[in-house]
């Protein structure tokens, strides 16, 4: 069985391959190369089925005849493979757009979260293990909360982790520790204790500014990311043995012979193909010199040339590092490889492999920016050393590569070189190898280009090359199904180097917010149930103590207006009493006439004053013993309203220290000046006292008579008075007396009594009689008159009413104090509970808004989690 021939222009076909190994691979049956067919299938899935032939490579009549044979199959092929494509790119497009909106949300819930800390602190959950014993407090409430928020992470996490195999970077945190409880929201909070037991030394507001850093941060890595998935351009690294055809290859994706080809090497300078809308529209090459910083802006780092010069620029590597050649993709967007209208892609050419430029070209290709390494091969070669050193090197950094066999027209039996070829490709990299239908691609890129071979410029339209427009439908289809892996690959690659880790990413931290968030509200709903709790017990108890307190006041000021009633009252009766009977009250309390008559006025001045202030005293002393009783009841009052033992127990109550200032001192103000007349006060009733017919309540002469028992020097030494020496003693006093009565008792005597002589001496005896009365109740006068004297100006100051105000006054102002104690604390109490209850009230408004405010964001969380889960980065979009 002979294998078919697949036409080819340009150089004569070069016959490696025998007929034989070529049937055993196409007809896929049981021999050495059926695993290679196996992994095939695998991965072409109908494209094998000898029914849809589409691939020279893959099927039976592609290699048996021109591909021009096939004109529907291969057209039909174009298509699904542009629609593909196109499908691909608006499926990215689509996903960047939607991750950009994820974004977008999360910044704002994230801005969101860092007010809602700055209003009301977030709690953060710290690990810990507590005992069954401790679980009474907040703090062992929130450990449980914070051990099922875990539990929920955990399993999101879990979810997470099997959407983001591919994402190495970032996996590392994956699985939650006692310490770490969050992907990206962890906060580095130092643990003290080795029991496993977590003991933040930080208060709640530290631990709320490091969540506030750390969202700060992941708004900006946000940041970074968005500008990340939105960076459209993208590099495409073409390198390979030397003269395999790199040139010819870009040329052939570009559609315009734009770099130079040569049988003899003759590319050393790296050519950086890039759309010159990047160059403001302007078709020219800038060639920058070894050791310069290229800056499109700042001519001083580059040399303008024409593209025409690019066939000896290329090879002045003495002097040029890169070349970037701006070239105009006239092409529709969607067969334009440099705008696509997804991503820009930039072609780089590398100088072809050997021992020389090796390293430098192993260095580029290894650049962040290097989407895509394209490792063109010549069919008629296979991989020398430097290939093979470069793929493998590649592999092992699980750099996927696009192999691209070129010069394959120039194989007679192709065959047995694919076969070759993807056996030293599975050495090399299985990886590739796994899905060598996009990554291995035998492909002629001068036909491609339009050319007839090597140096054929026929297709062009202007002097750098072809313009596809001219030729749009070109027919080359494997070159076709290599373009559109191509750009497959690259918004793949670009899928998974940049939307995947956003998403990776953004399904982290909207976990972790949704955790974050959940815990929070529970938090909170915890602890509103206490406050609750709390607000039930402290408002009736607030309401108690208010009428308590109403009712505390009303009593303790009734009780000290009892008090200072019967103070007052007392001591008006008491002092009162005194005064109203100052007269009375002298005769136990005076040894006079020991002086003159002024001295005894002064005396008896003295002593009725005395009395007045024992009255006074006696007065006090009551006041006192009642508000001593009144202090004491108080206290009682106030332990038992206050519910407080310790209640005015530290205060010592001095009573000694009432009545210290002499405010009752009357003798200032009394009128204390004796006249004559002030011991002279005849009255009927005195008269007869003093003869003995009635009995005197104060006798001067009993006074007379103690002093006379008793006879001092001074005796009767009255200044500037009456001397009473004729009545000075009482035997002639009884002499008088026996003398008028024997007088009246005989009828001589009678005569006597009516003769002339009798009257006289009658007359003068009355007089004497009269004046002795007068002088022996000057004492009494004198204190009869004095003290009504004294009664009238008291009365005339209101003494004894003032002097009972004035002490009740001071009860009451003692008494003041316990009551003011009393209502003080009453009052602190009841403060302290109006304020804690409008505490809590706040509290729970707070909290309040805090549940609201969680709940949805734990939603918002909850639903841009799933919105971003559900986007699909990987599949790529197939057209049957
Ligand atoms: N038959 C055939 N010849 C090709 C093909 N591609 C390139 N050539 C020729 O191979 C020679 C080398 O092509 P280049 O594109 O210059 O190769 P290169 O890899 O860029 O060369 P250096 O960069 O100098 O290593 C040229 O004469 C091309 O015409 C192809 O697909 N088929």
């Amino acid at each position: 069985m002979s294998t078919p021939q697949r036409h080819s222009k340009g150089k004569e076909k070069v016959d490696e391959y025998t007929d034989d190994e070529a049937i055993t691979l196409i007809n896929g049956e049981a021999s050495k190369e059926a695993t290679i067919l196996d992994t095939f299938s695998e991965n072409s899935g109908t494209l094998l089925n000898n029914e849809s032939p589409s691939r020279v490579v893959y099927n039976e009549g592609s290699f048996g005849g021109d591909s021009h044979d096939l004109p529907n199959s291969n057209q039909n092929t174009n298509f699904n493979e542009l629609m593909e494509a196109q499908m691909s790119q608006l499926q990215y497009n689509n996903n960047r757009l939607a991750l950009d909106r994820v974004i977008s949300t999360t910044i704002q819930l994230l801005m969101d979260l860092s007010n809602e800390n700055s209003a009301r602190s977030i709690f953060y959950p710290l690990s810990g293990n507590l005992g069954d014993d401790q679980l009474k407090d907040a703090k062992s409430i929130r450990a449980l909360m914070r051990k099922s928020t875990l539990e929920n992470l955990k399993g999101n996490e879990n979810q997470g982790d099997r959407d983001i195999q591919r994402d190495k970077s970032e996996s590392n945190n994956g699985g939650l520790s006692s310490a770490a409880s969050f992907n990206v929201l962890n906060l580095d909070i130092k643990m003290i204790g080795d029991s496993g037991n977590l003991v933040s030394n930080l208060d709640q507001a530290a631990i709320s500014k490091l969540l506030d850093e750390k969202i700060q941060s992941n708004v900006k890595h946000l940041f970074a990311i968005r500008k990340r998935i939105d960076d459209t351009s993208s590099k495409v690294f073409v390198t390979g043995d030397l003269n395999s055809g790199k040139s010819t290859f870009c040329n052939a994706l570009l559609r315009k012979k734009l770099l130079p080809e040569d049988q003899q090497p003759c590319t050393s300078v790296f050519s950086e193909v890039i759309d010159s809308r990047e160059n403001d529209g302007l078709e020219e090459v800038h060639a920058v010199p070894i050791g310069s910083e290229y800056n499109r802006k700042d001519e001083s780092t580059f040399e303008v040339f024409q593209l025409s010069d690019l066939e000896y620029l290329v090879g002045d590597y003495d002097k040029y590092a890169i070349l970037k050649v701006y070239v105009n993709d006239k092409r529709p967007l969607n067969r334009s490889l440099l705008r696509n209208g997804v991503i820009d892609i930039k072609l780089i050419d590398a100088p072809g492999l050997n021992m020389d430029s090796y390293q430098t070209t192993e260095v580029f290709s290894r650049q962040e920016e290097i989407d895509l390494v394209v490792f063109v091969v010549s069919a008629e070669n296979h991989f020398t050393l430097s290939a093979r050193e470069f793929i493998t090197a590649a592999a092992k950094e699980k750099q996927f590569i696009f192999i691209v066999v070129n010069k394959f027209d120039s194989i007679k039996n192709k065959d047995r070189c694919m076969k070759r070829i993807l056996s030293q490709v599975q050495s090399l990299s299985p990886e590739t190898h796994k899905d060598a239908r996009d990554f291995v691609h035998f492909v002629s890129s001068s036909s491609a280009l339009g050319g007839d071979g090597p140096g054929d410029d026929s297709g062009g339209n202007d002097n750098n090359g072809v313009d596809d427009s001219a030729n749009p439908h070109h027919d080359d289809p494997d070159f076709d199904h290599l373009e559109s892996s191509l750009r497959k690959f690259v918004l793949e690659k670009r899928a998974l180097s940049k939307l995947a880790p956003a998403k990776n990413f953004l399904i982290k931290i909207l976990s972790d917010l949704e955790g974050l968030s959940v815990y929070n509200e529970d938090l909170y709903a915890a602890d509103k149930l206490k406050i609750k709790e709390q607000l039930d017990q402290l408002i009736p108890f607030y309401n108690t103590q208010l009428s308590e307190n109403d009712k505390i006041n009303k009593d303790v000021t009734a009780m000290i207006e009892a008090i200072n009633d019967d103070v007052y009252q007392f001591c008006k009766k008491r002092i009162g009493g005194t005064v109203s009977k100052l007269n009375e009250q002298l005769a136990d309390n005076v040894a006079l006439m020991n002086s003159d008559i002024y001295k005894y006025a002064n005396q008896i001045q003295t002593v009725m004053i005395n009395e007045i202030l024992k009255s006074i005293e006696v007065a006090e002393s009551y006041a006192k013993k009642k508000t001593i009783e009144g202090v004491n009841k108080m206290k009682l009052v106030g332990q038992e309203a206050l519910h407080d033992e310790s209640f005015l127990k530290d205060k010592v109550f001095r009573e000694d220290f009432m009545f210290q200032r002499k405010r009752h001192h009357i003798i200032k103000n009394i009128n204390r000046e004796v006249s004559l007349l002030d011991f002279i006060d005849p009255s009927f009733d005195g008269l007869l006292s003093t003869f003995g017919i009635r009995t005197p309540s104060f006798s001067g002469f009993s006074l007379l008579g103690r002093n006379l028992s008793s006879p001092s020097k001074d005796l009767f030494n009255w200044k500037n008075s009456l001397p009473l020496l004729f009545l000075g003693s009482s035997t002639k006093f009884l002499v008088t007396k026996n003398l008028l009565m024997g007088i009246t008792q005989y009828p001589t005597v009678f005569k006597v009594l009516t003769s002339r002589i009798f009257v006289r001496l009658s007359l003068a005896s009355a007089v004497a009689l009269g004046v002795y009365y007068l002088v022996t109740d000057m004492p009494n006068a004198f204190r009869r008159k004095y003290s009504k004297k004294l009664q009238i100006q008291l009365n005339d100051l209101d003494y004894v009413n003032n002097n009972s105000m004035r002490i009740s006054k001071e009860c009451h102002l003692v008494l003041q104090y316990p009551a003011k104690e009393i209502s003080r604390k009453f009052d602190n109490l009841i403060t302290e509970n109006f304020n804690k209850k409008q505490r809590l009230l706040g509290e729970l408004k707070g909290m309040d808004i805090s549940i609201g405010f969680y709940k949805t964001f734990s939603n918002r969380c909850k639903d841009q989690k799933k919105l971003v889960e559900s986007f699909d980065l990987e599949s790529i979009y197939h057209v049957d």
